[in-house]
């Protein structure tokens, strides 16, 4: 296929999602099946087009006077990846299965496309109704946080401890770009690709088969070093999904001691069981309700880690389509999901044991103010100021994140370089 051809399988991809609300991965998938003839680098370009599309969707529809599939596509071409005017005419001339030519009024706004005069929730590409919380979360600084979050994410991986060194994964992964991150002492990270480009498969490495490497965002691997999980600890990963962060406090570990991975949704748990296999992880038992759930183990743990559900603004970068789905009915589902797990997870915290609190938003409701409303009703946990322990596990690192006066700390793309995260740690009173 020519670009041409590709600008009008994103039209259809964006027409999809928004006239039918498919998710952007279902969307692209039918798009490619009933597309056979389209090569592997078709596939990759027009996904780039339709996520880069979802992730400017703001600023796109407001440079083009028009929020509607074609312009969001033209736009992301001409505007995003620098092709011009001139590009995106080029491209539909020299293509028969190109979209109609550019009309005269799109010629217009691409030529003079600016953002001079738009409002700070379009600089940002944050949905309208979210911005003035969005905004107080980071004053000066939400247009910028806005604009990272509206850019492609790296590969982020985390070495396994327990099967290899950080210099060895490296020098396997050399030759895909990957570099040593600069928080987290287990992260590499290869950086996006621009325009068409395509990512590599790291997961098709030998080093990812044998366990060596986890696909983690530099984020999450600080949130599980933070917590301080150590060897012959009783731990309680109390929302534990996937497995991501089972995995990481296992890597702490070394293996010993017990980990409890308990999720309410078993399905949820479904692809640990091959990732631990993999990464060589043996203190985990995995529970769930039907399974006699934490029975007995109330009061006990020396560390329960919360990863909550929530809205996920922090990985807009990687699920753009989210950003523009969620409502404040949503919002308000996960908040009242929050209050209960972290009631619920507290109890089994052992007198002098930590909580640790964690989620992928940048949102105050979800994050500080769940906190504050549960101290607030549970005198016997406190706050640790996650600064002082930030240097002591991550060095001399501090100045990329932000901590509140309560010690909590939130990363963030601009400030971090990594997805957007939130993670407290309270402390329980000793007796
Ligand atoms: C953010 S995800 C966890 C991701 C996981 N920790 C990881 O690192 O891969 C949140 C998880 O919380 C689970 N969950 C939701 N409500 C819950 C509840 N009341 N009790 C326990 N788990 C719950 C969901 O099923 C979901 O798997």
């Amino acid at each position: 296929m020519k670009d041409g051809g590709r600008i009008a399988a994103a039209i259809d991809v964006l027409t999809d999602i928004e006239s039918r609300r498919r998710p952007v991965q279902d969307a692209l998938k039918d798009w490619g099946i009933s597309h056979r003839f389209a090569g592997s680098g078709d596939r990759v370009a027009i996904g780039n087009l339709v996520f880069d599309a979802l992730r400017a969707k703001a600023s796109l529809s407001y440079m083009l006077d028009d929020a509607g599939p074609r312009a969001l596509a033209i736009g992301v071409y001409a505007i995003s990846w620098g092709r011009g005017v001139e590009g995106i005419a080029t491209a539909f001339d020299a293509d028969k299965h190109a979209p109609p030519a550019l009309t005269d009024k799109e010629t217009e706004r691409l030529a003079a496309a600016s953002l001079e005069g738009a409002p700070d929730w379009v600089l940002a590409d944050v949905p309208e109704w979210l911005w003035p919380e969005f905004s107080s979360a980071f004053s000066a600084d939400a247009v910028a946080e806005g604009r990272a979050l509206a850019s492609r994410a790296p590969i982020d991986m985390r070495v396994n401890r327990l099967k290899a060194t950080r210099e060895k994964v490296l020098k396997r992964l050399h030759h895909l770009g990957a570099e040593v991150t600069p928080i987290s002492p287990l992260g590499l990270r290869i950086a996006p690709a621009e325009g068409a480009g395509r990512m590599p498969h790291v997961q098709a490495e030998e080093g990812f088969r044998k366990g060596w490497f986890e696909l983690q965002d530099e984020a999450s691997q600080t949130a599980a070093l933070l917590a301080g999980a150590k060897g012959g600890d009783q731990v309680l990963d109390y929302c534990a999904g996937g497995g991501g962060k089972t995995l990481a406090l296992a890597g702490e570990m070394e293996n010993r001691g017990q980990i409890y991975a308990y999720d309410a949704d078993r399905l949820r748990l479904a692809p640990i069981h091959d990732r631990l296999r993999r990464a060589g992880v043996r203190n985990v038992q995995i529970r769930d309700p039907q399974t006699g759930g934490l029975e007995g183990l109330e009061g006990r743990m020396d560390l329960v880690f919360a990863d909550v559900p929530c809205s996920g603004t922090g990985v807009w970068r990687r699920r753009p389509d989210s950003k523009w789905r969620l409502s404040e009915r949503a919002l308000g589902e996960r908040m009242t999901e929050q209050r209960e797990v972290i009631r619920a997870a507290s109890r089994y915290v052992r007198p002098g044991g930590r909580l640790v609190y964690v989620t992928c938003s940048l949102l105050s409701s979800e994050n500080r103010e769940q906190l504050i409303g549960f101290l607030g009703e549970n005198r016997d946990f406190r706050p640790l100021d996650l600064k002082a322990d930030w240097t002591r596990v991550l060095g001399d690192t501090s100045d990329r994140s932000r901590f509140d006066d309560a010690g909590f700390a939130t990363l963030s793309p601009a400030k971090s370089g990594t997805d957007g995260f939130f993670v407290s740690v309270l402390q329980r009173a000793d007796g």
